[in-house]
């Protein structure tokens, strides 16, 4: 059974309400693949602007982060019913960067992903290694349990429709793109561990994408990989180049 691929722009902390319209606009026309859902996954103040400039389109629109609960006290934060409402269909949970800078454990993603399945918003959830990890060995024994407990009481049908993004710490943002190799390793041994907590078919469903320092020129041998279901994107995802990396057959 062929997976379609998702390839998803992840804009970080970039673009006003007004560049975004702007972006949308200038990469409308080019997201016309059938063979790839496109996702846009934008900063909250822009969700509905874009969603708004994104319609008639093949772009889909997704959020960076939510909160675990609908409403209440919790000052500055998005629920996933406020992001359903406002057209949004897939969340980035567990980015490194909300690890690293605000706090995110396994735990807190878990619980968001149960609470973005709860509200039918599908989870792209991130992993990945430091570059010192990579170098003590302990690449797998890390993203297995960032995986398996991200997934923990997560059922077998949920986790077939979720997208697990593979990115390595040292590869974001540096320009350092894993090689195809090692970007398909990680990849096909993150798919084992779902077929290892589940069954073959859940882990045959599953998309799984590569993320870090991906572009125009990386994208077709990365995309080519059968274990890589598509890419998560920074940088280029800001740029004109991001309608390259859509078609990029
Ligand atoms: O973090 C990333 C996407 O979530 C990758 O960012 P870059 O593509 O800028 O390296």
């Amino acid at each position: 059974m062929a997976r379609k691929k998702i390839i998803a722009g992840n804009w970080k902390m970039n673009m006003t309400p007004s560049e975004a319209v702007e972006l949308v606009n200038t990469l409308k026309s080019l997201v016309v693949t059938e063979e790839a859902d496109v996702v846009f996954c934008v900063p909250a103040i822009d969700i509905i602007p874009v969603v708004e400039a994104a319609k008639g389109s093949n772009i889909q629109v997704g959020a960076e982060n939510m909160y675990f609960e609908e409403k209440g006290a919790y000052t500055g934060e998005i629920s996933p019913n406020m992001l359903t409402d406002a057209g949004v269909k897939y969340v980035v949970l567990g980015h490194s960067e909300r690890r690293e800078y605000f706090a995110e454990t396994n735990e807190t993603v878990n619980k968001k992903m149960l609470k973005a399945f709860e509200h039918g918003l599908t989870p792209i959830m991130c992993c990945g290694e430091t570059l010192e990890q990579r170098e003590q060995g302990v690449t797998m024994d890390f993203i297995r349990q960032q995986v398996k407990v991200g997934f923990q009481n997560v059922t077998a049908d949920q986790a077939k429709t979720a997208v697990i993004a593979y990115e390595p710490i040292w590869a974001i943002g540096t320009g350092k793109t894993a090689t195809t190799e090692q970007a398909q390793e990680v990849c096909k041994a993150i798919r084992e561990c779902i077929a290892e907590v589940y069954d073959e078919a859940t882990a045959e469903a599953i998309r799984i994408q590569y993320g870090g320092s991906v572009n125009a020129a990386t994208a077709p041998e990365l995309f080519a990989q059968p274990d890589i279901d598509g890419g998560l994107v920074g940088g280029a995802s800001l740029k004109p180049d991001f309608g390259k990396i859509v078609n990029w057959k």
